[in-house]
């Protein structure tokens, strides 16, 4: 289909998370197939640039972090200004683009008095160039900055072709401008955004197109595309790199691909009278089988619980530690646990894959109304996720006293229970060949259940449990101070202030200390019970002991141990068997105060500063998503709606994509395969707990927060065998890392870790961030309170 396209447009992405935005909106209107490169490629031959735009019809530079004065953050498109008469060709700027532009021509770049992220505002202009047709129309704008044209007499270059009229506080801002003779424009505002005026964004992409083929019909001999040469071009150290091991990954993902052999499902299926998650979790424990669970917990908007039954000695498991870079993975066939030194975050992937594809059932008949039959379940930790966009961890990170925890830890369920809490009903399942004796277990266990509902939901009462109680009675809690998180919060505020972030999802951690020992299980009935939430997990994993087994380990003995007791409101990615994708992000919060009603939380959702939160995450999330399924089949369903929780109101946006059909599972072209973890390696860490744009606002926050906050603002959830995914985004969690002693690293008896934060913008009020970490910090710690 690309060849088909009627131009090539190269893109140059200065590290934007709104790149793919850009990119679907060149390709969905125009036609054009887009390559993309950084900024700071390296262009093997020197003073190639010429060379490689000649073999482009035009050029579009992406909106970015930053300053355009700074060769860091605009790299080679400083240099496209200085194309001489004969390379010219074509060339629109977006955002930090358009500043580069003005800055190359007469134009200056200053400090807006308040900065615009995530602000819509009217586009005023006289309907030409560009603007022809366009209508007047509303655009998003993402700038700390803005340019000032000299005055016309003075022989500026740009001509100016829209303003912003209606920011009192600013005054006018230039909104848009060309070159008066080259073939150069820019636009200070995001024609991409969700809250741009679609219609209009079109229009005017359509003008700057059909002029550019217009100046370079007249101006530029015909070109002729070799893909090759551009490659070669761009072959510098780290693109080569990157590419190879891709490739490697693909080869080996098609090779296993190959090998699969059949699975079977054991199903059955139960009334599920008298069949709570809990209960059914404790009622496993007491016959001697140890559960995951995943737990909707009771929750209006969950439908399924899900436990997935570990066996410490045979289950497989895959554990991935990015400080040190080891990789550990057990599966039940091979012998010895194979373990890595120097691996990388890329390897998980492709082993994720191939177990799920090796334990797909492919039988007839199949409990296909059940989202999980098995496959793994676990957590990807926030410092994972850092890993797979390039962002090194700070270096008290990779120290102690988190030594032993893992960042991504998986254990692939063979046999599962799953609550379907709609239908009422409960399906038992093994993936095990010969497993009929345990399904026969299960079915006892189930009866009994049934049959004795009515006498335990008297005795359940939510009533306090006073084991639990006393153990908290001796626990501390350890609370961030006021003083240090304001003073970080102010700090969030300095950097939006310079242009390199738009958002900043500034977090910070309490401790509670326990001098003894604490029944998680306990603690975590309470915490569902006052935090109620459609994503709950409790998730207990012992620790791998890796010292004694790889002579090469130094340092760390055993990792992996944790245990989380969870009750997060947030969908991060859910994907199904057909390859339909959902994102859910919460970005904008009202505590449920005394005082505070649901009408006033309502208008406060409402305002520029939630709204602009929350925009900012659902085009960051769009462009993750569009860069694997395309724009053309990505879309925002639900944007900012009002959900209501046990201690907070929350502004809810989705965005949807799906899967092209040929690069699905059943695609015949098998090495161009995509599933859902694809989109979930893109997309991580989450984009609600980073701010935008992504890659730069992590660096800020990890030179702020000095700490790693581990599973905390990770993702946890299942990958099914059948294809289909669920994560939720770790917040409002209570989560240990132990292991292999009784004691905790950082002293004696045990630490519960729970992290909580919120986006800071520069519209944010400091006192008004702090309280707000609080309350979301108070859903746990309430729990570990007496
Ligand atoms: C950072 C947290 O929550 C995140 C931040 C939110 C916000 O800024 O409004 C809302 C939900 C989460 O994405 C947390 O709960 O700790
Ligand atoms: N969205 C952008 O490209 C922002 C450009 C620049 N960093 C600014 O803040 O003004």
């Amino acid at each position: 289909m690309d060849s088909q396209r009627t131009g090539h447009i190269l893109f140059i992405d200065a590290y934007d998370s709104f790149t793919n935005n850009v990119v679907g909106l060149l390709e969905t209107t125009l036609g054009v197939q887009v390559t993309v490169i950084h900024h700071d490629t390296p262009l093997v031959v020197p003073k190639s640039l010429p060379l490689l735009v000649r073999n482009f019809d035009a050029v579009v530079i992406g909106p970015g972090p930053g300053h355009p004065s700074k060769p860091e953050d605009i790299g080679l498109i400083s240099q496209l200004w200085k194309l001489g008469e004969q390379d010219l060709l074509p060339i629109f700027g977006v955002c930090l683009g358009f500043q580069s532009l003005a800055l190359a021509h007469g134009g200056t770049i200053e400090k807006l008095p308040r900065p615009r992220h995530g602000i819509v505002t009217k586009v005023s202009h006289q309907q030409t160039d560009i603007f022809v047709g366009t209508g007047a129309f509303y655009a998003t704008n993402y700038h700390s900055l803005r340019v000032r044209l000299p005055s016309n007499s003075s022989g500026g270059a740009l001509v100016p072709l829209a303003w912003d009229h209606d920011d009192g506080f600013n005054g006018d801002i230039l909104l848009a401008a060309r070159h008066g003779t080259k073939p150069f424009w820019g636009v200070q505002f995001h024609p991409e955004s969700e809250c741009t005026t679609a219609a209009a964004a079109r229009r005017m992409m359509e003008n700057w197109w059909a002029q550019a083929r217009t100046w370079s019909s007249l101006h530029r001999p015909s070109r002729h595309v070799d893909a090759e040469y551009i490659i070669r071009l761009l072959s510098g150290p780290s693109e080569s790199a990157s590419r190879d091991s891709t490739c490697q990954h693909l080869a080996q993902r098609k090779g296993n691909h190959t090998d699969r052999r059949a699975s079977n499902l054991d199903w059955k299926r139960h009334e599920a009278t008298g069949i709570e998650a809990t209960r059914l979790h404790e009622t496993l424990r007491d016959a001697g089988y140890a559960a995951i669970l995943l737990d909707s917990q009771d929750h209006p908007r969950g439908r399924f619980s899900i436990l997935g039954l570990v066996d410490s000695s045979t289950s497989p498991r895959l554990i991935y530690q990015v400080a040190d870079r080891t990789l550990y993975y057990a599966t039940r066939s091979s012998p010895a646990p194979k373990i890595k030194k120097q691996a990388s975050i890329d390897q998980v992937w492709p082993l994720l894959q191939e177990a799920l594809d090796r334990n797909m059932p492919e039988q007839d008949s199949l409990p296909d109304d059940v989202p999980f039959w098995g496959g793994w379940l676990g957590y990807i930790s926030y410092e994972a996720g850092l890993e797979t966009i390039h962002v090194d961890l700070d270096p008290s990170c990779a120290a102690a006293p988190n030594q032993d925890a893992a960042d991504v830890n998986m254990v692939f369920v063979h046999r599962s229970i799953v609550i379907d809490h709609r239908s009422s009903t409960v399906v038992v399942q093994t993936l095990l060949p010969d497993d009929g004796r345990w399904m026969h277990d299960m079915a006892g266990i189930i009866c009994y259940m049934q049959v004795t509902a009515r006498t335990r939901q008297q005795q359940d009462n939510g009533n306090t449990d006073p084991v639990l109680e006393a153990d908290l009675a001796r626990s501390r809690i350890i609370r961030p101070t006021q003083a240090e998180y304001c003073a970080k919060v102010a700090a969030c505020q300095d950097v939006l202030a310079t242009g390199d972030s738009y958002e900043l999802c500034l977090t910070d951690e309490s401790k509670l200390l326990c001098p003894g020992t604490l029944d998680p299980w306990r603690l975590y009935k309470k915490l569902r019970r006052r935090n109620t939430a459609p994503f709950g997990a409790f998730i207990q994993l012992d620790a791998v002991n890796i010292k004694s087994m790889s002579p090469e380990s130094s340092g760390v003995g055993a990792i992996g141990g944790v245990t989380i007791l969870s009750s997060s409101p947030e969908r991060f990615l859910h994907w199904d068997r057909t390859g339909h994708v959902e994102f859910r992000p919460i970005k904008g919060t009202v505590s449920k105060a005394p005082g505070v009603t649901r009408e006033d939380a309502y208008a406060i959702l409402q305002s520029s500063k939630e709204q602009a939160e929350n925009l900012m995450i659902v085009d960051l999330i769009r462009h993750d998503l569009s860069g694997v399924v395309g724009a053309a089949n990505c879309r925002v369903s639900q944007l900012m709606v009002v959900e209501e929780y046990e201690t907070v109101y929350q502004l809810v946006s989705a965005i949807e994509g799906q899967i092209p059909a040929q690069q699905l599972l059943q695609g015949r072209r098998r090495q161009q395969r995509t599933t859902g973890i694809d989109v979930l390696r893109v997309s991580l860490p989450p984009g609600s707990m980073t701010g935008a744009p992504k890659k730069r606002s992590c660096e800020v926050l990890r030179n702020l927060e000095r700490r790693p906050r581990g599973v905390y603002a990770g993702v946890l959830g299942y990958m099914d065998v059948g294809g289909g995914g669920d994560f939720s985004v770790v917040i409002r969690t209570a989560f240990r890392n132990h292991g292999g002693k009784e004691k905790d690293q950082l002293g004696q008896g045990m630490v519960w870790r729970v992290g909580a934060g919120g986006a800071v913008t520069i519209q944010s009020d400091v006192l008004a961030e702090f309280h707000e970490m609080e309350t979301k910090a108070a859903s746990v710690l309430g729990a570990m309170s007496v």
